[in-house]
């Protein structure tokens, strides 16, 4: 049985990247081949001639299966705005996303598709993330970066994807701001209000040491018994 998530959050500049990334290493180390995907970043650097996102290159140094930057990052858009103005004149095809994601279910047991902004953010002219996770028929993880207004931003959230029809297996919250007054109280007030499993809250870290933070997640459980149920 291959296992996948789709990533969202309750904005950009939220934490989903280094969320994603702590919980590649968490899966890895508990045993289980992960791959990743950022399938449409905007935001990028030319690098030998090839544009380049930040959030995929970390998703793959974290990842534990090789794969080309291409099947990682199908959509590379230069400027760091909206993706459906950055994506200019091309068509971003919901088929080819498709297909890289299901190469990479050929080489991993798990597969994390980070998307980009939140839950309604265009991603082109005529996808948003819900319609994506919903093509990829993923279940969601729903990061929170803890800050004044995400109460409401994580609440609108896991309304919208059960409006969608989809799945939330979790929430990580993200300690975005270094000295946030009455963190703990926010945090609380979410695990009473959403009504699905936190996962973990990453702390406030300058240091990139996402194997160090992965300890502070645990998995999804029930993927994650059918998992060891199949092997
Ligand atoms: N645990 C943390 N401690 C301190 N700073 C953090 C933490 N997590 C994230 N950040 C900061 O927040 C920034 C945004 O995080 P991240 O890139 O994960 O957001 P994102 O939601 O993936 O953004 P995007 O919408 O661009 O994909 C990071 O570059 C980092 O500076
Ligand atoms: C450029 C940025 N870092 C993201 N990758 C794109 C965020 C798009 C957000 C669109 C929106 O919801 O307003
Ligand atoms: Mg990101």
């Amino acid at each position: 049985m291959k296992i996948g998530y789709f990533v969202t959050g309750t904005d950009t500049d939220i934490g989903k990247t280094w969320a994603t990334a702590a919980l590649l290493r968490r899966f890895r180390r508990e045993g289980y081949s992960v791959a990743a995907m950022k399938p449409v970043a905007a935001g990028c650097e030319r690098c030998g001639g090839k544009l380049q996102n930040q959030d995929a290159l970390l998703l793959m140094q974290n990842a534990s299966v090789d794969a080309e930057y291409e099947l990682v990052n199908p959509y590379a858009f230069e400027q760091p705005v909206s993706p459906h103005v950055a994506c200019g004149e091309q068509v971003v095809e919901p088929a080819k996303i498709l297909v890289a994601f299901q190469e990479l279910q050929q080489r991993a047991q798990i597969v994390l598709v980070e998307g980009a902004g939140g839950w309604y953010s265009p991603m082109s002219r005529t996808l948003d993330n819900a319609g994506l996770a919903r093509i990829l028929g993923l279940p969601v993880l729903v990061v929170v970066g803890i800050r004044l207004g995400c109460l409401n931003h994580a609440r609108l959230t896991l309304q919208a994807i059960a409006e969608s029809g989809l799945r939330c297996a979790g929430w990580i919250g993200v300690q975005i701001v270094e000295n946030m007054p009455y963190f703990a109280e926010n945090v609380a007030y979410l695990q009473a209000a959403l009504s699905v499993p936190l996962l973990g809250v990453l702390p406030y870290s300058k240091a990139r040491d996402f194997e160090f933070l992965s300890s502070e997640l645990r998995l999804p459980t029930w993927q994650n018994i059918d998992l060891h149920q199949e092997n």
